[in-house]
C-alpha cells in the first residue's frame, strides 16, 4: 500500500492543534486567576498566604467561578485530546487540503465558542450545540481514518 502524506494538511493540523491546545492552557491559567482573586483553594499547602489559621481555613473553599472554569477545562481535556490524537492520524491519511481545513477550522472555532458559552455563560443550547459540533468533527475524522485504513 502506498502511503501518501500531504505536508500542507499536516502543517494545517499542526497549526490548528497548537492553537486549540493554547486555548485549553488559557482556561487553566484562568482557573489560577480565579483561585487567587477569589481566594478559593483545595489544598492546605496552597493557603500559605493566609495570615491567621482562621483566614487559612476560610480560603479552603469552593468558588462558583473556579468550578465553572475547571469544568470548562475538564471538557476541553475530554474533547481536545481526542481531536489531537485522531487529528494526527487523520492528517497523515487525508490528502485533500480543503476537506482537512474544513474539519480543523470547524472544530477549533466551535471550541472557542464553547469556552465563551461556558464562561460568560451564554444561554443554552449554545454550549451543548458547540460541544456536539466539535464531537461530530472528531467522529468524522475518525470515520475517515478507519475507512481509509480498511479499504485502501
Ligand atoms: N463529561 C461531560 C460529558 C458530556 C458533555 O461534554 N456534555 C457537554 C454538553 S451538555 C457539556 O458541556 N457538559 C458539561 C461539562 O462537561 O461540564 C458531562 O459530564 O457533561
Amino acid at each position: 500500500m502506498a502511503f501518501e502524506v500531504n505536508t500542507e494538511v499536516f502543517r494545517a493540523f499542526s497549526t490548528y492543534a497548537t492553537v486549540v491546545i493554547l486555548k485549553m492552557m488559557f482556561v487553566s491559567m484562568l482557573t489560577v486567576y480565579y483561585r487567587v482573586t477569589r481566594k478559593a483553594f483545595d489544598n492546605p499547602e496552597d493557603v500559605k498566604s493566609g495570615r491567621t489559621m482562621e483566614e487559612k481555613k476560610r480560603m479552603l473553599r469552593t468558588d462558583a467561578d473556579v468550578e465553572r472554569t475547571r469544568r470548562c477545562h475538564q471538557n476541553d481535556l475530554e474533547n481536545i485530546v481526542p481531536f489531537v490524537v485522531i487529528g494526527l492520524l487523520y492528517s497523515l491519511t487525508e490528502t485533500n487540503l480543503s476537506s482537512a481545513l474544513l474539519h480543523f477550522r470547524i472544530f477549533v472555532g466551535f471550541r472557542f465558542f464553547y469556552m465563551l458559552a461556558y464562561l460568560i455563560p451564554l444561554p443554552n443550547p449554545s454550549r451543548g450545540l458547540s460541544w456536539i459540533v466539535g464531537m461530530c468533527v472528531t467522529f468524522s475524522m475518525a470515520y475517515n481514518v478507519l475507512t481509509r485504513a480498511m479499504f485502501h
